[in-house]
């Protein structure tokens, strides 16, 4: 098992964020759903024990709390958090030098996949913001980590890119490694994952897989929208706006 999260609580102050979550990923595509405010980014800042938790979290059955799993894994924020006043060429060098990555290639493939090569030089912070997301999903693979905690990483990117980004889960897969990623893009979630957990209100409501969500002749839309209850909610918003 690549992650097993077993009875996940994440609290701010007295406010439950996350409420006694238990699932796994093994070497597949995970999504994690769920309407803003479910507890999306709260289960995978815990993973990478970014934040207070109850519960346990293993990565290749070792704790989170353990050090040495930040070489297993990759993590991408909701928000890129880069040094705004380097660029990309310095903070890609600074971070595999951290890692002891000497042989650039495969790094070098993914600048010109995702088309980041004329932005090399150019300060952080006068990037685009789907060029930082671009940086910060680089910076995760550096390491090549074995599980890849993606916080809605096709946020911001053009077509091109979400069609790079969706050949390396695929790929990432095939090589034996896992994903575990939040999105609100049905379309990606229904195309790429194996399985997906679906959120509400800090609780998995619904645990299923894009070929059972197929066979049931149902779109993942919909599946979504009456286990969050969203939609009737839906129907009465329609209703006043007709
Ligand atoms: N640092 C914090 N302090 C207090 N409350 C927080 C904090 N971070 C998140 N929350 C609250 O916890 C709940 C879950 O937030 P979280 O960001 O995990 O949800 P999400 O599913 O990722 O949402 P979104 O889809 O909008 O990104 C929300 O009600 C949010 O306001």
């Amino acid at each position: 098992m690549l992650l097993n999260v077993r009875n996940l609580t994440v609290k701010y102050g007295s406010f439950i964020a996350v409420n006694s979550l238990s699932f796994s990923v093994n070497s597949e595509v995970y999504c994690l759903l769920g309407p803003n405010g479910a507890g999306k980014s709260s289960t995978l800042k815990a993973i990478m024990n970014m934040v207070p938790f109850e519960g346990e979290i293993e990565i290749l059955g070792i704790s989170n709390k353990d050090k040495i799993v930040k070489n297993y894994v990759g993590y991408v924020p909701e928000q890129p958090a880069l040094y705004e006043y380097m660029t990309p060429a310095e903070i890609i060098s600074f971070v595999s030098s951290l890692r002891g990555i000497k042989d650039l290639n495969r790094i070098n493939a993914l600048i010109r996949a995702f088309s980041l090569d004329m932005f090399m030089n150019t300060p952080i912070a006068s990037l685009s913001m789907g060029n930082k997301q671009k940086v910060s999903i680089l910076l995760s693979l550096i390491h090549e980590p074995k599980l890849l905690i993606l916080d809605e990483p096709f946020n911001a990117l053009d077509v091109l890119s979400v069609k790079v980004l969706k050949e390396l889960i695929q790929n990432h897969i095939k090589n034996g490694g896992g994903v575990l990623f939040s999105t609100h893009i049905m379309e990606v979630a229904e195309k790429i994952c194996t399985r997906i957990g679906i959120m509400n209100r800090g609780i998995m409501v619904m645990e299923t897989s894009s070929d059972n969500i197929r066979e049931a002749g149902r779109s993942l839309e919909d599946v979504f929208l009456s286990v969050t209850g969203l939609d009737e909610e839906i129907k009465d918003i329609l209703k006043g706006l007709e």
